[in-house]
């Protein structure tokens, strides 16, 4: 279920701000964060760091992220990247939404209890509706609802709550979206039948998408560390099932990345013989820059990881929006244009996927900033 499971490491979604030297206020301004909040706590042992980094577009939404980080200085870093992924994933996804994330320091199997997650909850009460937050790794729609007992500023709880229920349908809708934007740009037509996809990761987001490739008649190939439920999902679709370290191998069409991030590296994109990677996967490109670039010189398309999974931020935005399923999904299937816009302006610019997306966020935030200067 989203967030994932702990043993999946975590990787970064942008370049890190900085080095571990430098002073939280040079951090804050690489680029351009606008508040940090140190949250703390003795009676509760809470220890969490708030970052909000654009508001222009709407309250900073954001994963409350549990994790032991080494250091207080890779926590900030993570918070700090994290926040700024989540103002670019709503600004190029068309939400109302800014972004800001937090991380709490610690080990969500042994230090999460219902006494921290509610302290953290009068924190986020008392930014009054500057931040909300929502599940990311080492939470869940329980924490959510401790947070909910504190403040009204937390999104994905439960549907029996009033919650926006289970995003991983919605994630996978969007993904299937992207790659039929990418084929239509590709091809000149977006159908799937006779293509043939490696889904990496049969989870929550990668068993639905697979669901939606074959009901189109793609060939599908799959691939799990978890043994029985790769067996499961590829006899359930009617997929292939191959061993995980040889997924980038297969001569396909398409590559899913639906599991960790960073499987999109220098060694990886020799190997890869697709056309087109599109998965739900955050964080797929291991250096942003870099890869997005050996990308666009090898003639792969990428559809960048946050334009492509905004299906999961979409559902919790219509929460908060109040929007039934079918606004949700509309708004969801929208992915097929965003995706297109992307890869048309890395085409006439040639410049990467990855760039293109930022220019078309960073336009938005800069275009709603001059009406928010009127009246
Ligand atoms: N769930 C959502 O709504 C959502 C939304 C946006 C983005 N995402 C992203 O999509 C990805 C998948 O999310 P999920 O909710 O399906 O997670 P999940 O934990 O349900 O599934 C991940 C699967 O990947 C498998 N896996 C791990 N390492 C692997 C490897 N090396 N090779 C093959 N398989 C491997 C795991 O065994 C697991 O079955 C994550 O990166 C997540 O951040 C999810």
């Amino acid at each position: 279920m989203y967030p994932f499971k702990q043993s999946i490491p975590i990787l970064p979604t942008m370049p890190a701000p900085t080095s571990n030297n430098t002073s939280v206020f040079s951090q804050l301004s690489v680029f351009g964060h606008q508040k940090v909040v140190y949250c703390n706590d003795e009676a509760t042992g809470l220890k969490a760091i708030i970052a909000i980094h654009d508001t222009t577009l709407g309250p900073a939404l954001g994963g409350t992220r549990m994790w032991p980080y080494k250091s207080e200085n890779d926590a900030l870093q993570d918070v700090l990247r994290l926040s700024r992924s989540m103002t670019y994933k709503a600004a190029i996804t068309g939400l109302n939404l800014g972004g800001g994330s937090t991380v709490i320091i610690g080990d969500s199997r042994k230090d999460k209890n219902e006494a921290l997650l509610r302290m953290y909850g009068k924190f986020i009460k008392n930014l009054n509706g500057e931040y909300i937050t929502a599940e990311d790794v080492g939470t869940n729609t329980r924490d959510m609802e401790y947070i909910r007992m504190e403040t009204q500023y937390v999104t994905g709880v439960p549907e029996s709550i009033g919650g926006s229920g289970d995003p991983t349908p919605v994630a996978a809708r969007g993904v299937y979206m992207g790659i039929k934007g990418c084929l239509k740009e590709l091809y000149g037509n977006d159908n799937l039948a006779g293509k043939s996809v490696a889904v990496q990761g049969t989870g929550h987001v990668g068993e639905n998408l697979v669901k939606l490739l074959r009901e189109e008649n793609a060939k599908v190939y799959v691939s799990d560390i978890d043994e029985d439920r790769l067996r499961q999902v590829a006899k359930k679709y009617g997929a292939e099932a191959v061993e995980h370290n040889s997924i980038f191998d297969l001569d396909v069409d398409i590559y899913a990345p639906c599991a960790l991030g960073a499987t999109i590296n220098s060694k990886t994109i020799n190997q890869l013989k697709c056309a087109i990677i599109a998965g739900s996967a955050n964080s797929q490109l291991e250096d942003e820059q870099l890869h997005g670039k050996m990308l666009l010189e090898k003639g792969i398309l990428y559809a960048p990881d946050y334009v492509i999974n905004a299906g999961g931020l979409i559902n919790l935005y219509s929460e908060i929006a109040g929007f039934n399923k079918k606004r949700t999904m509309q708004l969801t299937e929208n992915i097929y244009d965003a995706i297109r816009n992307v890869l048309k302006l890395s085409k006439t610019e040639n410049i990467s996927t990855v760039v293109a997306a930022n220019k078309i966020a960073e336009k938005r935030i800069a275009d709603i900033k001059k009406i928010k200067t009127s009246f």
